[in-house]
């Protein structure tokens, strides 16, 4: 498989194949959403746009990062939306880096939105689907973001390496940036436990994939499929 490991602003042409990656905090918080029930994620492309969707649809929950705001219903961190109850519900999530990332590869034939807690369920697509050329979205600090970096490299060795060992990728994550405003409380919004649950290795059993549904860009979970051989 060959791999790309990109910021934002280094994405040039559609890729073919692109997985986002959002350890903090984004696409751990999406699949916290997913496994409290949420039926659907639509990714925003600016807090006006979550608004205006909020408007057309009363009963859409609003989610964006940073402080609470007035006109959005939930934040974006994962101890605080764990115990909320989305089922049936349409999210509508909008963020610094996640979301915006996923947008810009919108193109792509294939976008899965990743982190540690879908880490061996995004490997299990890209062998799946034999995916030959994957373009991972390090959607943090331009792309240096380094427990995005560490995520998108264990998932890229995950998909050829069964054996990949996670310890090490995880130490890195914890040992961010972001883990460490996070921890000091320098980001607004944040529940004490949101590290920890980031580096959950594999807590969900489902991939996250996005597609164009309608002009908007939908996340939605994608349970297993067959895997020969596994
Ligand atoms: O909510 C987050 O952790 C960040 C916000 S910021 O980059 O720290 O301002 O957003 P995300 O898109 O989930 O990285
Ligand atoms: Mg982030």
């Amino acid at each position: 498989m060959e791999t790309r490991f990109l910021g934002i602003p280094e994405l040039a042409e559609a890729p073919s194949v692109a997985v986002v990656v959002d350890v903090m905090r984004a696409f751990t918080v999406a699949a916290w959403a997913f496994d409290r029930g949420a039926e659907k994620i639509v990714l925003a492309q600016s807090l006006d746009d979550a608004l205006a969707l909020k408007a057309r649809h009363p009963d859409w929950v609003t989610l964006k990062d940073g402080p609470p705001a007035p006109g959005f219903d939930a934040v974006n961190s994962p101890g605080l939306l764990r115990s909320a109850d989305l089922a049936g519900r349409t999210v509508v999530q909008k963020t610094t880096a996640g979301t915006v990332g996923a947008l810009a590869v919108r193109e792509a034939s294939l976008v899965l939105c990743a982190g540690f807690v879908v880490a061996e369920a995004t490997a299990r697509v890209l062998r799946t689907r034999e995916c030959d050329r994957v373009t991972f979205v390090v959607t943090g600090e331009d792309g240096q973001a380094d427990e995005d970096l560490a995520c998108a490299q264990y998932i890229a060795m995950r998909a050829t390496e069964a054996g990949t060992e996670a310890a090490g990728f995880l130490r890195r994550a914890g040992e961010s940036r972001a883990a460490a405003e996070l921890g000091e409380g320098v980001r607004q919004g944040v529940h004490p436990d949101d590290v920890a649950l980031c580096l959950e290795l594999d807590r969900f059993p489902f991939a996250m994939v996005a597609t164009s549904e309608h002009s908007l860009m939908v996340l939605r979970p994608s349970m297993r499929s067959a895997e020969p051989g596994r």
